[in-house]
C-alpha cells in the first residue's frame, strides 16, 4: 500500500452528538445553552458532523433544534431517530444529510441494544427506501452481530453504525477484549458487504483508541463523554482532545 492509499488519520470522521447540551437546556426550560451554537463550535474545533437524537419523548433535542440545524446550511446533520412514521415524516420535511435509525423505548436511560433489523426486514427496507428517495444517507444502528449485519445488507443499507455500548460498559479487560473482537468481526463483515461502517455509544478518550484502530470504521459518533468533558475544558478543547486521541490511534494502522 503506497502513501497515497495508506489509511490516513484524517480518514476517520468525528460526529459530535449534542443531545446533552439540550439536556442542560431542558433542565430549566431556558433558551441556553444553544444547541446550534454548540454545533457550530464543535464544527469549528474539528468535528465533521453533528448528531442529534430526536427522541419520541423529546427529553433533550427538540423539533426546533432539528429544523434550525438542518436549515443552517453550515452544519452536516446526522439525525438519529426511531423507525416510526412520525420520525420519517420529520426527516423528509427537514432533509438532514444523514439519518441513523435507532431502537427506542421511553423507559430507557439511553439507547440499549441495536436496531433489530433481522426481525423487521420489510419495515426497515421500507424506511430505507423512503429516506433514500429523499436523498438522505441512512445508517442502521446495530449490535456487532453477524445476523444483524447480514440483515442490514439484505435490507439495502449503505451504512451501519456499530453499537459500541457493550464494549464501553465492559466491567473487565477480558469482557472488553471479547466485545472488541465482535466489533472487529462485524466491521469486516459489513465492509465485505460493501457497507460503510460507523461506530458509537459510550466512547471517550480512554476507550476510543481501540475502535479508531479498526481500519474499516470511517466515522465515530461521540456525545455524552465529550459533552461531560466540555464542562471542564470547553467544547472546542473537548473536540480537539477527542480528535487527537482518534488520530493517534489511527496512526497505529498498518
Ligand atoms: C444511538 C446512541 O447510542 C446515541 O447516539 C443516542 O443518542 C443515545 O441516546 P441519548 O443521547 O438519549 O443518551
Ligand atoms: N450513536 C452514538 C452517539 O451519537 C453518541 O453516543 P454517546 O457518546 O452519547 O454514548
Amino acid at each position: 500500500m503506497n502513501a497515497s492509499t495508506a489509511i490516513q488519520p484524517s480518514d476517520l470522521r468525528l460526529g459530535v452528538n449534542v443531545d446533552h447540551v439540550a439536556t442542560l437546556r431542558q433542565a430549566r426550560g431556558t433558551s441556553y445553552p444553544s444547541v446550534v451554537d454548540a454545533a457550530r463550535q464543535a464544527i469549528a474545533a474539528g468535528a465533521d458532523s453533528i448528531t442529534v437524537h430526536l427522541r419520541e419523548d423529546r427529553r433533550h433535542i427538540q423539533d426546533a433544534d432539528v429544523e434550525t440545524l438542518c436549515a443552517s446550511g453550515d452544519v452536516a446533520v446526522n439525525l438519529e431517530m426511531a423507525l416510526t412514521d412520525e420520525m420519517i415524516d420529520i426527516a423528509l420535511a427537514n432533509k438532514p444529510r444523514d439519518c441513523c435509525l435507532v431502537p427506542e423505548s421511553r423507559e430507557e436511560l439511553t439507547t440499549e441494544g441495536g436496531l433489530d433489523v433481522a426481525g423487521q426486514l420489510e419495515r426497515v427496507r421500507d424506511g430505507l427506501d423512503k429516506l433514500h428517495g429523499a436523498g438522505i444517507n441512512v445508517a442502521l444502528f446495530i449490535d456487532p452481530d453477524e445476523a444483524q449485519i447480514d440483515a442490514a445488507a439484505e435490507a439495502g443499507a449503505r451504512f451501519i453504525e456499530i453499537h459500541t455500548g457493550a464494549y464501553a460498559d465492559a466491567t473487565d479487560e477480558g469482557a472488553a477484549e471479547r466485545e472488541l473482537e465482535r466489533i472487529v468481526a462485524a466491521a469486516k463483515r459489513a465492509a465485505d458487504h460493501g457497507i460503510e461502517v460507523h461506530a458509537g455509544h459510550g466512547l471517550h478518550v480512554d476507550n476510543v483508541g481501540a475502535i479508531a484502530e479498526i481500519g474499516s470504521i470511517v466515522e465515530l459518533n461521540i456525545g455524552h463523554a465529550l459533552i461531560a468533558r466540555a464542562v471542564f475544558v470547553g467544547l472546542g478543547e473537548a473536540v480537539r482532545e477527542m480528535r487527537a486521541a482518534m488520530e493517534t490511534a489511527r496512526r497505529n494502522l498498518h
